[in-house]
């Protein structure tokens, strides 16, 4: 069940299937008005532990098990075969591969570019230091596809991946009730490098890849972004049994918009976010009262339009659009609440982007939607939410990279560091480690 964020002062209602209107709430209040909406976490974790501890001590009938119970699908088989991967390139339109490979291009250009330079530096004459990047041997990509296939969650992944060198690509994906996987992420996965792909969904996909089971490999490093259910059980995963890229649950957006913005482009930018998920959340700020009025209009005439509306009209329920008193009370606020995407369609987008110190990814400017960065122009859209953007980025090559240090110290070198060492090691009590460079000097 989902908990709803409490009521505050100055807050008034515009419109029934519409975002909550909050105006110059009081600072004090700000925490509990950018609350994400959350599940009830403490029966979320027993849920989630619960179906953990049956993937590890039953392996694969306990996945088998909860694909039919979650994804109402009855499989002989978890792996995706060879002529289903094939057979994926028939089932797609010409402009849908096209577009794949347009997107597929931008993001290798943008995951290439992040490429480490190994340098050796000389700290000491004679001791030299380097570090060498090498890609995590195996990863697991975790691709959503409840309430819609993510083939783009694809290419964020495993093209990194590919360029990272990790040699096996694990993905898994839920199907759909009669067991199949929409074939564009069928064709994404080959395209982009996969090595193997699993008809395993939610947190059955993810204890699978942390445990491995006899037909999932365990991996050592899991990615993607999911529900609330997929995000707790990485987390829980993560405390023993394997690494995690970090916590990437329901998409939020925040826009910061002022007069000059389009109120379409606003409404539009809110939607697509609000469509993933009925636990998504978008915030408006702006300084404008016009503006608020512009965009929650446009936002009914929209989603008047949406084929699924239900889903965005959830989200838009714990969704707010704040009005503040100056640019200084936005930047502040944006920075509390860290948000997976910024969009700041502003005169002076360039001088406000500058201050932002917390965001998973920032689009800048009326011509920038977040869905060129959610698809194609070449940037990660497996981002942090709920506020982690306080403390971790997105994916990106280094996600799927270790860096292992090297030294090599000449027999001049260890004459010239052995006397630090020796002093310091004395000093920690740690004789061995000292006598491990006496021996040397003499
Ligand atoms: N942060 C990011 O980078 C990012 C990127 C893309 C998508 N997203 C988010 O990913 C999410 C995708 O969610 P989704 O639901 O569409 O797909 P999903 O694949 O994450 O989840 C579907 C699975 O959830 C499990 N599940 C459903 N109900 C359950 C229950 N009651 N108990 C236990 N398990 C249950 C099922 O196993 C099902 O297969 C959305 O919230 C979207 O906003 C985030
Ligand atoms: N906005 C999502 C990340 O929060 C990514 C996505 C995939 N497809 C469309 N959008
Ligand atoms: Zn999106």
């Amino acid at each position: 069940m989902i908990n709803e964020v409490p009521m505050l002062t100055n807050v008034t209602n515009e419109a029934a299937s519409c975002m909550q209107v909050i105006k110059h709430p009081d600072k004090s209040e700000w925490k509990s008005l950018l609350a994400r909406p959350t599940f009830d976490t403490s029966s979320l974790n027993d849920t989630v532990s619960r179906i953990l501890t049956d993937i590890r001590q039953e392996g694969d009938a306990a996945v088998l098990r909860y694909g039919e119970m979650f994804d109402k699908a009855v499989l002989k088989e978890l792996r995706v075969t060879l002529p289903e991967i094939n057979e994926a390139a028939n089932l797609l339109s010409e402009d849908l591969k096209e577009a794949i490979h347009v997107a597929a291009k931008n993001i290798e250009k943008f995951h290439v570019s992040q490429k480490f330079e190994t340098k050796k530096i000389e700290t000491t004459p004679g001791v030299i230091c380097w570090q060498k990047a090498v890609g995590i041997e195996k990863v697991g990509l975790y691709i959503p596809g409840g309430s819609a296939p993510l083939f783009s969650t694809v290419l964020m992944l495993a093209i990194p991946a590919k360029i990272a060198g990790c040699k096996e690509i694990i993905l898994c994906t839920p199907p759909d009730k009669d067991g199949n996987i929409n074939p564009a992420i069928l064709y994404a996965a080959k395209m982009a490098g996969a090595t193997s792909i699993f008809k395993v969904g939610g947190v059955q996909a993810i204890g699978a890849m942390a445990y491995g089971t006899a037909t999932v490999p365990k991996v050592y490093k899991i990615f993607g972004p999911g529900n609330q259910y997929v995000m707790a059980a990485k987390q829980l995963v993560s405390l023993r049994d394997v690494a995690i890229d970090m916590p990437a649950g329901p998409s939020e957006v925040q826009v910061i918009a002022d007069e000059t913005a389009n109120a379409a482009f606003i409404a539009a930018d809110l939607l697509s976010q609000a469509e993933h998920g009925a636990d998504s959340q978008v915030i408006l700020t702006t300084t404008s009262e016009k503006v608020i009025e512009q965009v929650l209009s446009e936002i009914q005439v929209q989603l008047a339009l949406l084929p699924r509306k239900e889903i965005a009209e959830k989200a838009l329920k714990h969704s707010k659009a704040i009005l503040l008193k100056n640019n200084e009370d936005i930047i502040e606020l944006t920075n509390e609440y860290a948000p997976e995407h910024l969009i700041i369609e502003t005169a002076d987008y360039i001088q406000l982007a500058q201050q932002v110190v917390n965001a998973g990814s920032v689009f800048l400017g009326n011509y920038t939607p977040e869905s060129a960065g959610d698809y194609a122009s070449g940037t990660n859209h497996t981002l942090p939410t709920n506020g982690y953007a306080k403390a971790y980025s997105g994916v990106n090559l280094d996600s799927f990279i270790k860096k292992i240090t090297f030294q090599e110290i000449s027999r001049e070198g260890i004459q010239n560091l052995g006397k630090t060492i020796e002093v310091m090691a004395e000093n920690e009590l740690l004789y061995a480690h000292k006598n491990a460079v006496t021996l040397r000097l003499k």
